[in-house]
């Protein structure tokens, strides 16, 4: 079969209309046209216009010819084709196309072009695509030359170019020839000078040097097999520096291929088997026509040589979008080596998208995968019906594309390229890393897909907890020190310092509280004080419901820190909050005996006024004050701080991570600086000078255990699991905000009043809003709901009022002054006044799950039983709130918002912005493997605390996670 090659031709005395018609001819065969069943509309009025005006004897029967050969069988076309040139004074098709040029012709061809854009213009030599003119050793002979050896060369790279090895390795790749991909990859191949293969050998064999495998990911894309450097540079551009970049581009999802079947619809990823290319004549380098017989029955070996026919089938012609790319795709070792792969009537398999065509039974695939198969036998063709892994494009580069250099890669992938040790694979029964790229780029079932895609989740969770243990150890001494610090990881438990244990006046101030602690809360304060005695610094998170009495257990571990000579500095994110808790501690300690010098506290804010915060900085530089309460103010540049030893973060999600660690970070550069020259403490070791104070964060927002790992990592998690005694749950309701709604809700409020209860009302906003006037403001509203409930006094509290008067709201609220409060969402976090009883949040769907149950925390502290009430502006936003009414359990709740908005929205900006990333890992979904990770993460780092056992890991360590990931 010779293909068709497009040139500009100049035949001699031609007339303007015969060279139209030349021209028609020319564009059509660049189309595809000899190939196709019918002809385009714009080769069919062509004919007719120059028929017509060149007056030829011919043109009803032409025609005729054109009309019929619409449908005719594709061989007439040819004919018809033939015919056309002979008209034209041809002797035969071929010399339509000659190799001269015309200027003229060329401008009306490029014309041409532009309507058409599908032609690309281009001169070529015509190839022969079959002739057999070049054996598969001269092919070989001409891999062997363009050598741009870039990495490894492996003899598994090297396996890639051997000719006997493709047909085995090549199934899967598209188009098959010699694994240079000619739709998308080779258009630079022709000139040969950007072909980038390597050296041909036979010794395939041989074993692959360990330390090159493993640095194989990290190995530019030049190195990826035959890419021209014009893909480099793209790849390069979209951000594909590396393999592991390439690698890590993994599928959106994954087709299921059904087998063709007879009623074949649009759209649909079916696999056929059939002849290629149909036609024994020549064709274009844009399309290639399979013809597939489908029986109707599911294809078996057996039935496979029968004939569609035989059994009532159909035929199907799909047409390859595509398939070589162009008349540029001419380089001649590369044409024969498509003659040797494809001979006509070979039996292949296609898998793809179709598109149905106008003509009946024809359907075009532009994204495909084509096979040729060796034989009939069922296992080559089992070997297809595989999920088909359908990328996201980038930056301009194509599915196809990208999965076709990656399918390069994969042909080239050491197998001992793993870093991680064989025994944590076969302990958590991961494949190896090879196995896994291998098995997510091209699963042969859906299964090797999931268990590729675990082992890639393993890796993201275990480098991230790996190195945020390793950075741990590092900052240690010991080996003793160390080993202690794994020892904790591993075995959590065994970590509670007994009451006995206690400083003196940790006892004291436990014995001032009002009530017991709970089980929950008194093992939560043993661990943290165990670790506060510890020379290593704590990095702890508290959580706990909403209201189930974390500030008490903070309480204790500043008292315990102040017992040992030490100062604490305890941060709330709002200053409502710094007052609440400097007021509950002032009124703890003043109820403290049995001590003889109660610890001095401290209120630091941004509206402490400038002379009393100079005093309260002084204080805290000379060791006078020894707990400090306050929000931003206690990081700011000028504090210093004589012997800090502990910081507690309140409400630490309101921070952010960088936030935090500088916190962190400045405390301990102050701490040292304050402490030169000046002896504060008796017992202060040199070595507890250079320590960087405890963190104790608090989070009201019950994290998921799964992402609060995934966020800090090292650090220790102590969950408060019960409530105080005699709380009773609160009760939720939901209504829609209708008048029916409101009444009903009034009237609640209207009856808990007179029961002498207090009422929150919270809006979501605190003036209306013209753009939002479905939306309930707090300011607007107090008239109202005052004349509403003329009995009781109102109050207002939201964010834009002055810090006096705010906390002059939430005093008369507390005091029972006022019995109502409306305010904004000011109130979410930490307010405490047990006396409350209900909450009605107004436009509640303006809130996220999480959000709500925050609020609601507010009510129910107390013995009182409490109501709230969420307030749906629609009635499809009550669907979301009714899961409230479900459940009170935040933890329960916070995993619910986390599936439904994820870890993001769940979470905030602040803190979302440093969730490290996970490519393939669903925290919602994957949370359990963290768990996972982080055991064996410790195993390797009891085994070796500096990775020194484990160089392949520590070098992918590094790779993996840039310090500003570890910390801050
Ligand atoms: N063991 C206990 N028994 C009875 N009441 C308690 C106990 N522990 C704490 N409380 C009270 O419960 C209320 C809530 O406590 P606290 O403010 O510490 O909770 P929290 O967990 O910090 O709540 P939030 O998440 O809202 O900040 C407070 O009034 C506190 O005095």
């Amino acid at each position: 079969m010779a293909a068709v090659t497009l040139s500009f031709v100049q035949p001699c005395g031609m007339c303007f209309a015969g060279r139209r018609l030349r021209n028609v001819i020319v564009i059509e065969a660049q189309r595809g046209s000899w190939k196709r069943m019918r002809l385009s509309n714009f080769f069919f009025s062509q004919v007719w216009k120059v028929s017509y005006r060149s007056k030829h004897k011919f043109p009803d029967n032409l025609l005729e010819r054109v009309e019929k050969s619409a449908t005719a069988r594709l061989e007439n076309q040819s004919k018809l084709i033939t015919k056309v040139a002979a008209l034209m004074e041809y002797d035969n098709v071929d010399d339509v196309f000659d190799k001269k040029s015309d200027e003229k012709v060329k401008e009306e061809l490029e014309l041409a072009c532009k309507r058409f854009p599908a032609i690309t213009l281009g001169y070529s030599p015509p190839v022969e695509l079959y002739s057999k003119s070049k054996s598969s050793k001269e092919t070989n002979s001409i891999l062997k030359t363009p050598t741009e050896n870039s990495f490894l060369p492996t003899p598994m790279h090297l396996g890639w170019l051997d000719p006997d090895s493709i047909s085995g390795t090549l199934s899967s790749f598209c188009p098959e020839v010699l694994n240079v991909d000619s739709s998308n990859l080779g258009e630079e191949i022709s000139d040969g000078s950007s072909f980038t293969v390597q050296t041909l050998t036979s010794e395939v064999e041989t074993t692959a040097d360990d330390s090159a495998a493993q640095l194989f990911l990290s190995g530019t894309i030049g190195s990826v097999p035959g890419l021209s450097k014009r893909h480099s540079y793209q790849l390069d551009n979209c951000g594909f520096h590396t393999m592991r970049k390439l690698l890590h581009h993994f599928p959106r999802t994954y087709v299921d291929f059904q087998n063709a079947h007879l009623d074949i619809e649009d759209g649909q990823y079916l696999i056929f088997v059939g002849k290629s290319p149909v036609f024994q004549g020549e064709f274009s380098f844009l399309e290639v026509i399979v013809s597939c017989e489908v029986t109707g029955k599911d294809r078996t070996p057996e039935n496979m040589s029968y004939s569609a026919d035989d059994k009532g089938g159909k035929t199907f012609f799909l047409h390859l979008k595509r398939f070589f790319r162009g008349a540029r795709f001419t380089w001649q070792p590369f044409l024969n080596s498509i003659q040797e792969k494809h001979r006509p009537g070979d039996l292949v398999c296609v898998s793809g998208k179709v598109k149905a065509l106008r003509a009946e039974n024809h359907f075009e695939m532009k994204e495909y995968n084509i096979d040729v198969l060796r034989d009939e036998d069922e296992s080559s063709l089992q070997a297809q019906e595989r999920p088909y892994p359908v990328y996201p494009s980038k930056g301009g580069l194509t599915p196809k594309f990208l999965s076709d250099v990656i399918s390069r890669i994969l042909r080239v992938l050491p197998a001992n390229m793993d870093p991680l040790p064989k025994e944590i694979t076969t302990t958590f029964g991961l494949p190896s890393l090879h196995d896994a790229y291998t098995g997510i780029h091209e699963p042969k079932n859906l299964d090797e897909a999931d268990l590729a895609r675990k082992r890639l989740i393993f890796d993201e969770f275990f480098y991230l907890q790996l190195a945020r243990l390793y950075q741990m150890l590092q900052g240690l001494g010991t080996k003793l020190e160390k080993d202690v610090l794994l020892e904790k990881f591993k075995n959590p438990v065994l970590n509670s310092a007994y009451i006995e244990d206690w400083s003196h006046l940790t006892k004291c101030f436990l014995n001032a509280l009002p009530y017991s602690l709970t089980p929950s809360q008194l093992s939560a304060i043993s661990e943290i004080i165990w670790d506060l005695k510890r020379p290593i610094p704590m990095n702890r998170l508290l959580q706990g419901d909403v209201g189930c009495g974390k500030t008490v257990v903070a309480f204790l571990a500043c008292m315990e820190v102040v017992g040992s000579g030490y100062q604490a500095a305890f941060m709330a994110p709002t200053e409502l909050l710094a007052i609440q808790h400097y007021e509950q501690l002032r009124d703890l300690l003043e109820k403290m005996e049995g001590v003889s010098s109660k610890p001095t506290i401290g209120l630091l804010t941004g509206s402490t006024p400038t002379k009393q915060s100079r005093m309260i900085r002084q204080d805290l530089q000379s060791g006078a004050i020894s707990i400090v309460i306050g929000t931003h103010s206690l990081i700011a540049e000028k504090i210093e701080y004589s012997a800090l030893r502990i910081a507690v973060v309140d409400e630490q999600q309101r921070f952010g991570v960088i936030q935090r660690g500088k916190f962190n970070s400045k405390l301990y550069g102050t701490s040292i600086i304050s402490k030169t020259g000046s002896s504060n403490s008796d017992d202060t070791s040199k070595a507890d000078l250079n320590m960087a104070p405890h963190v104790l964060a608090m989070s009201a927002t019950p994290i998921p255990r799964s992402l609060a790992l995934a966020l800090y990592g090292d650090i220790s998690l102590t969950q408060i699991t019960g409530m105080p005694l005699g709380r009773i749950p609160v009760e939720t309701h939901i209504f829609e905000g209708n008048e029916s709604g409101f009444k009903e809700v009034y009237s609640m409020m209207l009856k808990d009043l007179n029961s002498g209860g207090r009422v929150y009302l919270v809006y979501p906003v605190i003036d209306q809003s013209e753009q939002l006037p479905q939306l309930r403001a707090a300011s607007a509203e107090l008239e109202t709901i005052s004349k509403k409930f003329p009995n009781y006094s109102c109050g207002l509290l939201h964010g834009r009022m002055k810090s006096d008067d705010k906390e002059e709201a939430l005093r008369k609220f507390r005091s029972g002054e006022t019995q109502i409060l409306l305010s904004t969402q000011v109130i979410e976090i930490g307010v405490d006044v047990p006396d409350a009883s209900m909450m009605v949040v107004m436009n509640a769907e303006r809130f996220g799950i999480a959000q709500l149950h925050q609020l609601r925390g507010r009510v129910g502290r107390g013995t009182r039983k409490s109501k709230c009430l969420l307030i749906g502006s629609t009635a499809n936003s009550l669907k979301r709130l009714k899961m409230l009414g479900k459940s009170s359990d935040g933890f329960y709740l916070a995993n619910i918002d986390l599936l439904l908005r994820g870890p993001g929205d769940l979470l905030g900006k602040k803190q979302s912005g440093h969730l490290p990333e996970f490519p393939v890992a669903r925290l919602e979904m994957d949370g359990n493997m963290l768990q996972e990770a982080h055991i064996a993460a410790l195993k390797v780092l009891g085994d070796s605390h500096d990775l020194e056992k484990f160089p392949a890991l520590k070098a992918e360590l590094s790779m993996r996670q840039p310090l500003c990931l570890l910390g801050d």
